[in-house]
């Protein structure tokens, strides 16, 4: 692991619940305007889980005691189900894809909704939260909000959390484990501090986020990460732990395609970015975490880079052909 990046895990890498709510307050009353607040749920057909987690942020982060977040709003991301009255009688703002930006026809994806979002929404601090959870705690969104109120510097924060796989208590992520993180490792070493570098669940600064490309499908965390890197600097992002996430899972075939789009948005970049020309193949080791007495502790593993030459470039080979004519 990058020095550099251990120094960011020191300095960059929190808990909630050094953010109780009265701080908070206190620090979103401080800023003014600069502390405005929107919050974004994508949702494609969760007419099973929104309105959970819309009636959470409105009874514990909407309330005359802690008036933190200014607007909640739903965006529609062409659901057949009842997701947009679900959320509506929830208490959402809800805003249906087609409405935002019409004359600009949508495209299905994760990411479309999420750049139309900055359309619908006026909030100086803009939070992304997937609509799939379950067990929603509030303290996801408190926990991201944390450093962009107190921390002027940093203009991005990914929530991580354990990520269970179904009854199993973890395994969740495999896309992260299997394709994000070692592209990051490899490709973008500074970047390999982050625990859930695809966690749905981020706040950052629209002054950040309306210079940044949306990939619109499920690249679109992987390319925000990169691009808030290379756009802010690393010591303007940041994590915060906010626990466990369960959330629906989706089969294998969706997240290979899930896979195809993130390794994509990567390729993009790595054809693209500063140190394209030398193959960008700066490190040759993988950083995974595991919690270890509460805290996400770092453990990083050598990647063999080691590759041998075709045989027929031995000097030995010759004579050891003449030995064992083929059969
Ligand atoms: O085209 C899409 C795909 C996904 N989503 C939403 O984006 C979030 C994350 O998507 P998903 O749960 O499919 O991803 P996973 O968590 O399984 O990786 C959820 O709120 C989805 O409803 C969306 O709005 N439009
Ligand atoms: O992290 C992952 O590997 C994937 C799949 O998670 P699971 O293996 O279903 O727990 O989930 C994330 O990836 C998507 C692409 O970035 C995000 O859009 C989702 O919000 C996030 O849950």
């Amino acid at each position: 692991m990058l020095e550099e990046v251990e120094t960011w895990l020191r300095r960059r890498s929190w808990h909630a619940d050094r953010w109780p709510p009265a701080r908070l307050l206190a620090a979103k009353r401080a800023a003014g305007a600069a502390g405005s607040v929107s919050v974004v749920l994508p949702a494609l057909n969760e007419e099973a889980t929104v309105g959970r987690i819309v009636e959470a942020i409105r009874r514990e982060l909407m309330t005359e005691a802690l008036p933190l977040v200014d607007e909640l709003v739903v965006i529609d991301s062409g659901s057949t189900d009842r997701t947009s009255e679900v959320a509506r009688e929830a208490g959402a703002k809800v805003t249906h894809r087609d409405e935002i930006l019409p004359r600009l026809p949508v495209v299905s994806g994760k990411g479309e909704v999420l750049w139309r979002s900055l359309l619908a929404t006026g909030g100086e601090l803009v939070c992304f939260v997937d609509a799939d959870l379950r067990e929603f705690d509030t303290r996801f969104v408190t926990g991201i909000l944390g450093p962009l109120l107190t921390e002027p510097s940093v203009q991005l924060v990914k929530a991580m959390y354990d990520r269970p796989l179904g009854e199993q208590p973890a395994g969740g992520g495999r896309v992260t484990e299997l394709v994000a993180r070692p592209l990051l490792n490899l490709h973008w070493p500074r970047l390999a501090g982050f625990v859930q570098p695809l966690g749905g669940e981020y706040a950052a600064r629209r002054s950040l986020l309306e210079q940044l490309p949306f990939p619109v499908g499920y690249g679109v965390e992987l390319g925000l990460l990169i691009d808030a890197l290379e756009t802010a600097g690393l010591d303007a992002l940041a994590q915060v732990d906010v626990g466990v996430r369960h959330h629906r899972h989706q089969d294998g075939q969706a997240l290979g395609r899930m896979a195809a789009a993130i390794y994509r948005t990567a390729h993009t970049r790595l054809a693209a970015g500063p140190g394209a020309a030398e193959g960008r193949f700066a490190a040759a080791s993988l950083t995974q975490y595991e919690r270890v007495d509460g805290e996400f502790a770092p453990r990083t593993h050598e990647v063999d880079v080691l590759e041998r030459p075709p045989v027929r470039e031995l000097p030995e080979y010759p004579a050891h052909r003449a030995r064992r004519p083929a059969a």
